[in-house]
């Protein structure tokens, strides 16, 4: 498997300082940005857009920004977030009428295209496109909220799309989305996943770097 990646989800950040937060997250030692698209449509909250990652870039940030959009229609919105700095951009097939097109999409943009199966969205969504995916993402809380618990049936999704993932040949990662915590994340990296998302576990706490090393030594445990 590959390098385990943690992913701080940027929900939990401190908007009012933004850029700040989020280059110490990465000082702090996590490997990605995560950031959460909400259009009050698609899911009930309303986030950030395009502009705030072309802040971030503009800042300096360079690490991968993992675009995970909970918007519906999803094409129109996508060329804007290549144009501003995405590395990654995953989307719901709930929310794409052709969800080929859409990743062919996002390809053409020249980002990494990623499908985001929610708790109760069926694995038959990643057939006949595995072979354009270079991220599977499970959520494990519904979308919309961050500071939500784990769903533990998510674990038995994870194994199932690990076997999907290896006997396929691809070269996809396996991104776990929501309520991952210190005290969790060997399982779930146990079952299957090797990118992890994490809002509330990191940014609840004063030193980002105290938790993310405990996270690290949680994932050294898992083979
Ligand atoms: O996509 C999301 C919610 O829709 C967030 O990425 C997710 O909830 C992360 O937050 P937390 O780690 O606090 O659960
Ligand atoms: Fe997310």
């Amino acid at each position: 498997m590959r390098p385990f990646l943690i992913a701080p989800s940027i929900l939990s950040a401190d908007f009012a300082r933004l850029g700040d937060d989020v280059k110490a997250v990465l000082d702090a030692g996590s490997d990605v940005v995560h950031f959460d698209v909400m259009d009050n449509h698609y899911v009930p909250n309303l986030t950030i857009g395009p502009m705030v990652c072309t802040a971030l870039r503009n800042y300096g940030i360079t690490a991968d920004i993992d675009v995970h959009l909970m918007v519906k229609p999803v094409d129109r919105i996508i060329p804007d977030f290549a144009k501003a700095g995405a590395s990654i951009i995953t989307f719901h097939p709930e929310a794409s009428e052709h969800v080929d097109r859409t990743l062919q999409l996002i390809k053409e943009s020249g980002c990494k295209a990623g499908l985001v199966l929610n708790p109760a969205t069926p694995l038959h969504y990643l057939d006949h496109v595995m072979d354009k995916l270079d991220v599977i993402l499970l959520m494990s809380v519904n979308p919309g909220f961050g500071g939500q618990s784990f769903i533990p049936h998510t674990l038995e999704k994870l194994r199932q799309v690990r076997a999907l993932i290896d006997a396929s040949g691809f070269d996809i990662r396996l991104e776990v989305d929501g309520g991952v915590k210190v005290d969790n994340i060997a399982e779930i990296a146990a079952a299957g996943a090797d990118m992890f998302v994490a809002g509330s576990a990191i940014f609840s706490q004063a030193d980002y770097k105290v938790v993310i090393d405990q996270m690290r030594a949680e994932l050294a445990s898992v083979s």
